[in-house]
């Protein structure tokens, strides 16, 4: 469904992302952890087609995207959705709107099943009757869950998150790992999480990658992670106590 074959990108000749090569199975979560600054956003850029890699190629639904211009490009992305780091609402557009954006850009979808669909995204997400709201009305975690509905309007193949629940206490940072979990499971998205939190990255992942410095230096399962013996990966994934015989993952 998505491949990277030894991907580099450099920004101004400084290196960011170093021989990536990766491959996302239809219907996967991977998550990705690392340190600021290793390349993560970058990643999901060059995967929705934002960047263009300095080398290699990268592979969705079996196109390179790569060579691929603007037009080509908005074809491909149609089957895309992004939670971006910040929710990026459109401001000066109620919730309705940013939940009916994609539609009524890339479709020719009558307005009444657009309504439909905002609904229904809508009460996926928990936020049923809010369509008239707008962003600066919201909390934090609900512009999150807006953002969600909007990725999935389109009914997108792929989901890309870039800290989704940055920002959020636990306890709506849980409910948004939840609804990515919900969003595979009804949809059968492939999706990609780029997370700091570690109980969203071991609840979520069917595998994960470790990114520093702009090179992948750990990925696996789970219990792969949990067991690496890079110094880097478990300093990084400290913080966090697994309790394996309670620990209860968000799986259908
Ligand atoms: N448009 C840009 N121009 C120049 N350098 C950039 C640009 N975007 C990112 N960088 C640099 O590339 C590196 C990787 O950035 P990126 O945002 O991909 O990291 P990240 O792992 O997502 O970080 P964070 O976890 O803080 O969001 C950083 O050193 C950053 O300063």
């Amino acid at each position: 469904m998505i491949k990277l074959v030894n991907v580099n990108m450099s920004y101004r000749g400084k290196r960011v992302l170093e021989d990536i090569n990766l491959e996302v199975a239809k219907g996967e979560i991977l998550v990705v952890i690392g340190p600021s600054g290793s390349g993560k956003s970058t990643l999901l850029r060059l995967i929705i087609g934002l960047l263009k890699p300095t080398s290699g190629e990268i592979w969705v639904n079996g196109q390179e995207i790569s060579p691929m211009n603007e037009n080509e490009l908005n074809q491909m992305r149609r089957h895309m959705g992004m939670v971006f780091q910040y929710s990026a609402l459109f401001d000066s557009m109620s919730v309705g709107e940013n939940v009916a954006f994609g539609l009524r850009q890339h479709t020719d979808m009558p307005e009444e099943d657009i309504q439909k669909v905002v609904r229904s995204r809508l009460r996926m997400v928990g936020l049923s009757g809010h369509e008239t709201d707008m962003p600066n009305e919201l909390s934090g975690g609900m512009k999150k869950r807006v953002s969600l509905a909007r990725a999935i309007a389109i009914n997108p193949e792929i989901v890309l998150y870039d800290e989704p629940t940055a920002g959020l206490d636990p306890i709506i940072s849980t409910t948004i790992d939840r609804l990515i979990a919900s969003t595979r499971r009804r949809l059968g998205v492939t999706s990609i999480v780029v997370t700091h939190h570690m109980s969203s990255a071991f609840n979520l992942a069917d595998r994960m990658i470790m990114i520093n410095d702009g090179r992948i230096i750990e990925q696996g399962g789970i219990d792969d992670i949990r067991r690496s013996e890079n110094r880097l990966v478990q300093k990084f994934i400290q913080g966090w106590t697994p309790d394996y015989k309670t620990e209860r993952r968000f799986r259908p």
